[in-house]
């Protein structure tokens, strides 16, 4: 649960320089109170009322070292050098001291902690991505990392100096009149207690305004990446109208309960500072004409108390701001609370160490695995995988194949057993390396925005135009990329738009096998393509076969009869093991699912 301190924690890096900014910006502040009070000297000294005892003696101290006498002219050349000096010195320096410090912090901050929140994004669980869609998490992001951003400046620039700033005032006014600094006293905690409750109340109809637009920017961003299945539905007028009802909703609670609780505040507070105003004004009117105070001190504390009312606005201001902020710059520690994968610091390690090299030897060992502990997915799975060899895995829908590669790659950990390869349990292995000996082909194969052939160096981004090449030719994708207008140096659209699936697919074989992988996967990568399009991967596929280790998960068994072996699964076991020609034989599953698929009966 992220809390308050986590905020604060966010500027971390800068403590020192922070509580420098902030004491210099408070200083500012409370030494501008200077002014009204040397103003109301001067009005003594012009009407021959006696100046305050510590004026007095400064006055003293400055006539002895000048052998100037204490008279009208010097009070006052005193005390406009009073003026002069927190005034018009003072200018060069506090931009310097403040400003350029409070946003240097808050940009600094802003990229640390992006660093921070990238590294979380690399290293996640693979699983938080199945819950949770760029949308959400871009927005939830970006609106946490500004809201820190602005907080700094208002908080540590503002806020804290103008509460320091109100405090000195009601100093000073206690000094002058104590039944005023009462009257001040009072006001303050109405004005206080009230500002509170109402701030509680912004910050839980903020909480919940942030899930909303979290939902709104989330299903904004499934629109663009299901954009075809919208079209092809024509679904777009429902879409919109859904889309109007929540921000309808989101616009209700912004102007009717947030900005409505604000506005609120704002007119119980300036009710309550004009009422003490003109009280404070009839009470010093009183205690100057009574004689208890000097004209001087009757304009200072008329001064002061303006001056510590009108800070009222703008620390509402801001601490209204810093409310409505507050739920989303929680949000986003919530997120990065959330626990990394057992792998992050290995991962984000730059090894530069050799790199692994395995012969492709893969054995599973009494492998059991269940996402939760109750449900086991995979169990008791016995496999060995001797180099080179190609191997399928077929099955039901659901059976475990997906989870089979996933544990390989080490996504997730088993529960029992053990995974090894070239003899050596992968738990062993540091992680990084030991995926980059292996590659995997998706049924959808991402493409980055960016030419095709940084998308094909994308796992080696050192090799050369000749070896991408040699590697489009047995993916069977170099005329295709020969044919584009640019050749290797065409720009592909984000997400690849502009290439088919089986073009997209063969790529993504090529830049697999450009890695020049110990193990090469294919996760039901013919299973989406027409055809042809298979054809020409199945073709691939068998020039890679003999080259490196490969396991293919398919569905289609026509892309799996040549594999050495084949690996039926069922309900997270292994039922059947054997070559095309065995299993048939066999008369098992395979052979069901076999004949199935030949005769194209529906599977149930
Ligand atoms: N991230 C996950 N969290 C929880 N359960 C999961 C997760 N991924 C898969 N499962 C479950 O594990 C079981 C095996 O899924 P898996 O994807 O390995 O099967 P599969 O044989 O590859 O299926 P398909 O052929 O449909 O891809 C299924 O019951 C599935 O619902």
């Amino acid at each position: 649960m992220a809390k308050l301190k986590d905020i604060v924690n966010y500027f971390r890096d800068d403590w020192n320089l922070s509580l420098f900014s902030i004491a210099a910006s408070s200083i500012y502040e409370i030494v501008d109170l200077v002014v009204p009070y040397a103003i109301g000297q001067i009005l003594n000294v012009l009407s021959n009322q006696p100046l305050d005892k510590p004026l007095e003696g400064a006055i003293a101290i400055v006539s002895q070292l000048t052998n100037y006498p204490v008279s009208k002219p010097l009070s006052l050349g005193v005390l406009l050098g009073l003026v002069f000096l927190v005034t018009v010195v003072r200018a060069p320096t506090q931009p310097w001291l403040t400003s350029w410090f409070h946003w240097d912090i808050a940009l600094r901050a802003r990229r640390e902690n992006s660093k921070l929140a990238i590294e979380k994004i690399l290293t996640l669980p693979i699983e938080f991505y199945d819950v949770n869609n760029p949308g959400r998490i871009a927005g939830r992001l970006g609106r946490g990392i500004s809201n820190h951003t602005w907080t700094y400046p208002e908080i540590g620039g503002q806020l804290i100096p103008k509460l320091l700033r109100v405090l000195g005032i009601f100093v000073f006014i206690v000094v002058i009149e104590w039944r005023i600094a009462v009257l001040y006293l009072i006001s303050f905690f109405l004005i206080l207690t009230f500002s509170l409750r109402k701030l509680q109340e912004i910050i839980r109809h903020e909480g919940l305004l942030d899930k909303y637009m979290e939902n709104t920017e989330s299903r904004t961003s499934e629109l663009i990446t299901n954009i075809k299945t919208v079209k092809a539905f024509a679904t777009e007028a429902r879409e919109l109208n859904r889309q109007k009802r929540r921000l309808d909703r989101e616009l209700k609670l912004v102007d009717y309960r947030v900005h409505k609780d604000y506005v609120i505040l704002l007119t119980w507070q300036k009710t309550v500072i004009q009422f003490c105003v003109f009280a404070i004004l009839g009470l010093t009117l009183a205690a100057t004409v009574g004689g208890e105070i000097s004209l001087g001190h009757f304009v200072m504390t008329l001064t002061l108390s303006s001056m510590a009312y009108s800070e009222l606005e703008p620390i509402s201001t801001l601490a209204e701001g810093f409310s409505r902020r507050y739920s989303s710059m929680l949000r986003y520690h919530e997120f990065m609370q959330e626990s990394t994968g057992y792998d992050a610091a290995t991962l984000l390690e730059d090894d530069k160490s050799q790199a692994y090299k395995f012969t492709g030897k893969v054995e599973f060992s009494h492998v059991s695995f269940g996402y939760d502990a109750n449900r086991k997915v995979l169990q008791d799975i016995n496999l060995l995988i001797e180099p080179y060899q190609t191997v399928a895995l077929v099955g039901r829908s659901g059976s475990g194949k997906s989870t089979l590669v996933k544990l390989l790659l080490r996504y997730f950990e088993p529960q029992d057993g053990q995974i090894l390869i070239d003899g050596e349990d992968i738990r062993t292995l540091n992680v990084g390396k030991y995926r980059r000996r292996l590659a995997i082909v998706h049924q959808e194969v991402d493409v980055f925005n960016g030419t095709v052939m940084d998308n094909l160096t994308y796992g080696r981004p050192e090799a050369t135009l000749e070896q991408v090449r040699e590697a489009c030719k047995i993916a069977r994708v170099d005329e295709v990329v020969q044919h584009l207008p640019q050749g290797y140096y065409t720009v592909v659209g984000e997400r690849g738009v502009r290439l088919s699936g089986g073009q997209r697919q063969r790529l993504g074989i090529a830049r697999a096998l450009l890695v020049e992988p110990d193990v090469l996967i294919f996760d039901e990568a013919t299973s989406s393509l027409d055809y042809e399009s298979e054809r020409s991967i199945q073709l691939a596929m068998r020039s890679i076969q003999g080259t490196c280790t490969t396991i293919i998960i398919a569905h289609r068994l026509s892309t799996v009869r040549e594999a050495d072996k084949i690996v039926v699964l069922d309900k997270g076991r292994i039922a059947e093991v054997g070559s095309h020609e065995e299993l048939l034989l066999h008369e098992g599953i395979y052979s069901r699912l076999h004949s199935l698929q030949e005769t194209g009966e529906l599977l149930d």
